[in-house]
Formats: structure tokens, C-alpha cells, sequence
């Protein structure tokens, strides 16, 4: 048995190791950990390459983590954790699991050599990944799980890969908002919340809230340029819909998002801001829409009883009553010749149009550990290009920044949509009939193109204005008391996440409603058989907006969270084809699933 070592002045590092008393030869890149089966005897000379990104921890002995940490403290041996992909049948993305090899060397000597040169490897190629991160759990979103999945899952990660954290189990809404914007945030690398998209939203508004504070930037001017977030964050999906989590990462797995977080991925976010004149209403990342999303919200808030039934049932509903309604949009093209949405990409981890928009975004910056440095110099003019306006009756206004897929619309609603490219896609369907709008509808659940339909516009673009004709702006006061009434009456919702939006454009309008100064007057009994409203509501990241005027403005890249866009499926098949440059192999013969 004669190992053969070669230490170079970076981590580099050669020797024969053995697993499951088979001889490998093992060998550790700088980017790289290898270990092939040597033995002749065997047919297939497996091999497994795991990119040293992608190591979640290197431990003495042998050890084990889930469910429950055993270590068997030998001292020839030692154990690498690292990142292993499986797919998800029903998700467009790529399942991660905890992959665990078990290593022996022919001494101490070398197991010390082979923990040390993996270590240094793995702080060296990867600076991103968190030490320190501070995590909100929502014990009462979705299934009321979050805790036990944080506790269970999560924290032995956490654990495992150093990582210390801070737990909040919030006792309020609003509560981790409230946190990011007035305490003390030294020593965080980031922000975790254990909760569904409304939590996600809370953070989001924390995140950039504080960041603009720090900042001295006004978040009430519509023109003004915030300045991107410097705390990266992470989202364990524990709600009902996790439609962030499924945008960003592919799969609603909170084992896959915590290894994302513990291997530091980063992936940039645009963000739409949404201003009632100078008066910051709320920001958006997914679904901004007027019309049917906002009547389907409505609806959907006086049945919560039903569970998540009420969205089938408030969408047959609204679908019923027929609705359409008239406003003015004005919109700023982006760059046509950058991208489009009609042009049949797919925005996915690593993708291209993303990046060249980073370089646009942050021309001098040469590192991401510089990420935001030039952000400001280059956002100047923004805003400036020719605003095109369209007038007329649609059966609804969207505008989102991302594709907006989820479990039930794996293509989204826009399905070329990009997570970064600083621009956001408005969809316009003008009034139709009833059978055509089902057309539309029915396309997001298939790969048909909803946008291949005469009664359907869309455009990508970077502001968006949106006002009522005139004849409805009476109609649109008597509407947005009775939403407000809705809240105060307290039987549709507990007033929990209304409460953020509301608390914002009140504060910078000074606009305090109390509950006594509103009527109880329901929105509509009975959609179907009520006079139709002139006017609909926002449904702004499933909120409903306090106001129908609006106008939006897309942030490129103003948050990171600890993700890496939807891995292309087709492309790591491939790589495992290969087996060489990947880690879909594995030693004892075995295929990973
Ligand atoms: N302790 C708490 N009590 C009541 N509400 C809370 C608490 N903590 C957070 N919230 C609020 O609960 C709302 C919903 O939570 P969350 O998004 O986690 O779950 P969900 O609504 O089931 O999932 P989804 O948003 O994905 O549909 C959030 O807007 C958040 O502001």
C-alpha cells in the first residue's frame, strides 16, 4: 500500500484512499474532489467528481448526520458531506440531498492532510457561503410545520457545515420586518425565513427598507435608485404556495434550499416598486395584476375557511362574473434588441442574458464580493426612453419580474421572463369573450403559448403606469373602502399580512384609516349575480393594494438570495452521462437515483 501524496502551495492533494475497503484514487483540484475505483477487476471504473463548491462539510471519523448525528471517532478515517442531485418527479427543477462518502487512509498523517487541503479548498472557492445567519420561523404558515421543519431538517445542516444562527419564532406579523429594519444586524451574512411567500415578503421589505435607511435613499420617490442589499437571503419553504422558492429554485424542498444556503449560491433578484404618487405602496417580485388576479384575491379572502380550495373556487367564481374592466397603461420598452418575451428562452441557473445584464448593471464592479459598487453611477437614467400608452377594456393587467412558475403552472406566467435582468414582463388581455379567456387561463397549465392569442399583448419592459378613466374614479374610492372594511371587519383575514402594506403607504401618506371611520359593506355576496364594480384591485404578490393608481419601476438586482436559478435538468443528465464531472455516480456500484 504505498500512497502516494503531493502537496502543491494551493490545496491540491493526490493519494490512494479507500472506500467501503475498495482502493481509489483520490484526487482534490483546486475546484475539483475526485475519486475513482481502482480496482481491475471491476468493469466500470466508477468514478465520482464532486466540485469542491459543492463539499457541505469534511469531518473526522465516521460520521453520520441524519436523523440523528453519530460519529465514530477513528483516526485513519474521515467523512465528506457534499451535494447530491436527484430528480423531482412533478418540479422543474432538481432535488439536493446530503451525499456522504466515508474515506480511509493508511494513516493519520494523511486523513489530517486530505481534512485540512479540503477545508482550505472549500473556504477558498466558495466566499459566499454564510457564517453567521439570523432566521425567522413562521410557526403558523402553511401547514404549521415551519418550526419542525427548521428543527428536523434544516438545523443539523446548519450544524454540520459551521454555520451559527439566531432563531426567531415570530409571536406577530410584521415581526421580522420590524426586526430588519430597527435592530442591530452586525455579524449576519444573511436572512433566513422559514414560512411561505408572504413571509418571504416581510423580509424583502425588511431587507430593502434597511438597506435604503442606511442608505439615506428616499423609498417614497418613484424615481429614486435603491440601493441593492448587501444581506443575501434564503428561503426555506414551509407555506402554502412557496411560489419564490419554486421561481428561484425549482423544487419546494426545504432540504434543497438549505444546502443552497449552506453552499452560499447566489442569485441575483429584480424587484418591482410599486408608488401611489410619492407614496411607496409595496414591492413585488412575482404577480403585480389588475383584473381578474385582483378580483381572484377578493374572492379568495372571504373563503380562507375553504383552505386552498378557495383559489379554485374564487377563480370559477370571478371567471363567471364576466368581468373587464377600463384604465390607461403606460409602459417604458426595455431593450428589444437585449431580450424578449417571446423569444422562447428560459431563464435558468447561470443564464446568459442574466449575466450580461450584471456586467450592464455593474460595469466596474469585477468581483461579486464588490457586487454593488457601481450600481448607483450607472442607474442615473433609468427611466429615460419613449413611454407608450394603451387605453382600453381588459380582462386583466399583469406585471411580473420573474416567469411566476409554480407547481401548477410549471411554465409561469410569463414563461421567458428573467430573474435578473433588471426589466419585468406585462401582459395586457384586452376584454374578451368568455371562452377565449378560458384559452388563456387553461395555456398556463400547459406548454401552449398564451401569448399566441389575438386578445392577448405582451411586453417586456422596465416602469409601468397605471390609471383609471375618468368616469371611474369615484367607483374606484367607494371600492377601496370597501376592501379596507374587509380588514376591519376582521372575519375575511386576520389582519396579518394587509397589515404590512397598509402600515406602509400609510405611513408615508399619513393616511390613517381606524376602523371605526370605515363602513362594514362587503366587497360583493355573490359575484355572479351583483352589479359588476368599474374597478378591480392589485393583487400585488397576493395582497391586495390599497390603491388603483399605481406606477411600478423594476429594481435589477437589488436583492441576492441564497439560490442559483432552476437547474436545467437536460444538461445534468448529460454531465452524469459523463461521469466524470459530476457526482451522480457513486463507489459502491450503486446509481444515485
Ligand atoms: N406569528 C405570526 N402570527 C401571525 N401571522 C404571522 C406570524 N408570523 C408571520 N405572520 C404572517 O403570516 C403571513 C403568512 O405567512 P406565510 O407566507 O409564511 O404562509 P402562507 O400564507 O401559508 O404561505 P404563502 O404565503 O406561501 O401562501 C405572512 O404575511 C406573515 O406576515
Amino acid at each position: 500500500m504505498k500512497a502516494f501524496v503531493q502537496m502543491e502551495t494551493d490545496s491540491r492533494l493526490e493519494s490512494s484512499l479507500w472506500v467501503d475497503s475498495r482502493r481509489c484514487a483520490a484526487v482534490l483540484t483546486g475546484w475539483h474532489f475526485k475519486w475513482t475505483e481502482v480496482d481491475k477487476r471491476s468493469r466500470d471504473k466508477n468514478s465520482v467528481s464532486v466540485p469542491v463548491a459543492e463539499v457541505v462539510g469534511v469531518e473526522e471519523g465516521k460520521v453520520e448526520v441524519l436523523p440523528h448525528k453519530t460519529v465514530e471517532d477513528t483516526d485513519k478515517d474521515f467523512t465528506v458531506f457534499y451535494v447530491k442531485r436527484s430528480s423531482s418527479p412533478g418540479s422543474c427543477g432538481l432535488l439536493w440531498r446530503l451525499g456522504r462518502t466515508q474515506f480511509s487512509c493508511p494513516s493519520r498523517v494523511l486523513r489530517d492532510q486530505w481534512i485540512k487541503n479540503l477545508r482550505i479548498a472549500v473556504k477558498t472557492h466558495t466566499p459566499l457561503r454564510p457564517h453567521r445567519l439570523l432566521v425567522f420561523i413562521n410557526p403558523f404558515g402553511g401547514k404549521k410545520k415551519a418550526r419542525q421543519i427548521f428543527h428536523s431538517l434544516v438545523a443539523p445542516l446548519f450544524e454540520l457545515a459551521g454555520i451559527s444562527t439566531h432563531v426567531i419564532v415570530t409571536e406577530r406579523a410584521n415581526q421580522a420586518r420590524d426586526h430588519l429594519l430597527k435592530k442591530d444586524l452586525t455579524g449576519f451574512d444573511g436572512v433566513v425565513c422559514v414560512g411561505g411567500d408572504g413571509m418571504f415578503s416581510e423580509v424583502l421589505h425588511g431587507a430593502i427598507g434597511r438597506t435604503q435607511q442606511e442608505a439615506g435613499a428616499c423609498e417614497n420617490d418613484p424615481g429614486v435608485t435603491l440601493q441593492p442589499c448587501p444581506l443575501h437571503i434564503g428561503i426555506i419553504p414551509a407555506g402554502s404556495t412557496d411560489c419564490v422558492c419554486y421561481a428561484t429554485v425549482g423544487v419546494i424542498d426545504p432540504v434543497t434550499s438549505a444546502l443552497h444556503i449552506i453552499i452560499g449560491d447566489s442569485q441575483p433578484l429584480d424587484v418591482c416598486s410599486v408608488h401611489h404618487g410619492f407614496a411607496l405602496v409595496r414591492y413585488s417580485v412575482s404577480l403585480l395584476g389588475y383584473g381578474f388576479y385582483g378580483d381572484v384575491l377578493v374572492e379568495s379572502e372571504k373563503h380562507r375557511w375553504m383552505g386552498p380550495l378557495r383559489y379554485d373556487y374564487s377563480g370559477s367564481m370571478v371567471f363567471l362574473s364576466n368581468r373587464s374592466y377600463t384604465g390607461t397603461v403606460q409602459y417604458l420598452p426595455a431593450d428589444p434588441l437585449l431580450s424578449s418575451p417571446r423569444d422562447n428562452t428560459r431563464c435558468l441557473s447561470g443564464c446568459s442574458v442574466c449575466s450580461r445584464s450584471t456586467e450592464r448593471l455593474f460595469p466596474n464592479s469585477s468581483d461579486s464580493g464588490s457586487l454593488y459598487s457601481s450600481y448607483s453611477e450607472h442607474f442615473h437614467n433609468d427611466l429615460e426612453g419613449e413611454w407608450v400608452t394603451v387605453e382600453g377594456r381588459f380582462k386583466c393587467v399583469s406585471l411580473t419580474c420573474m416567469s411566476s412558475s409554480c407547481a401548477r403552472s410549471p411554465m409561469g406566467l410569463s414563461p421567458s421572463a428573467h430573474l435578473a435582468d433588471g426589466t419585468g414582463d406585462l401582459v395586457l388581455v384586452w376584454d374578451t369573450n368568455p371562452l377565449n379567456f378560458l384559452k388563456f387561463l387553461y395555456r398556463h397549465t400547459s406548454t401552449e403559448d398564451q401569448f399566441d392569442l389575438p386578445f392577448v399583448e405582451v411586453h417586456r419592459v422596465k416602469a409601468v403606469r397605471f390609471c383609471l378613466a375618468g368616469d371611474t374614479k369615484e367607483e374606484e374610492i367607494r371600492v377601496l373602502s370597501d376592501e379596507m372594511d374587509i380588514e376591519a371587519g376582521g372575519h375575511v383575514r386576520s389582519g396579518s399580512r394587509n397589515g404590512s402594506q397598509q402600515h406602509l403607504a400609510e405611513k408615508a401618506t399619513g393616511m390613517m384609516t381606524t376602523s371605526e371611520e370605515k363602513t362594514v359593506t362587503p366587497f360583493t355576496c355573490c359575484l355572479c349575480c351583483k352589479k359588476p364594480s368599474a374597478v378591480s384591485v392589485w393583487n400585488c404578490d397576493g395582497e391586495i393594494l390599497p390603491f388603483t393608481e399605481i406606477s411600478c419601476k423594476i429594481h435589477g438586482q437589488l436583492v441576492r438570495l441564497y439560490a442559483r436559478g432552476i437547474e436545467d435538468k437536460a444538461a445534468i443528465h448529460h454531465c452524469s452521462q459523463e461521469r466524470d464531472t459530476c457526482n451522480k455516480t457513486c463507489m459502491q456500484g450503486r446509481s444515485l437515483p
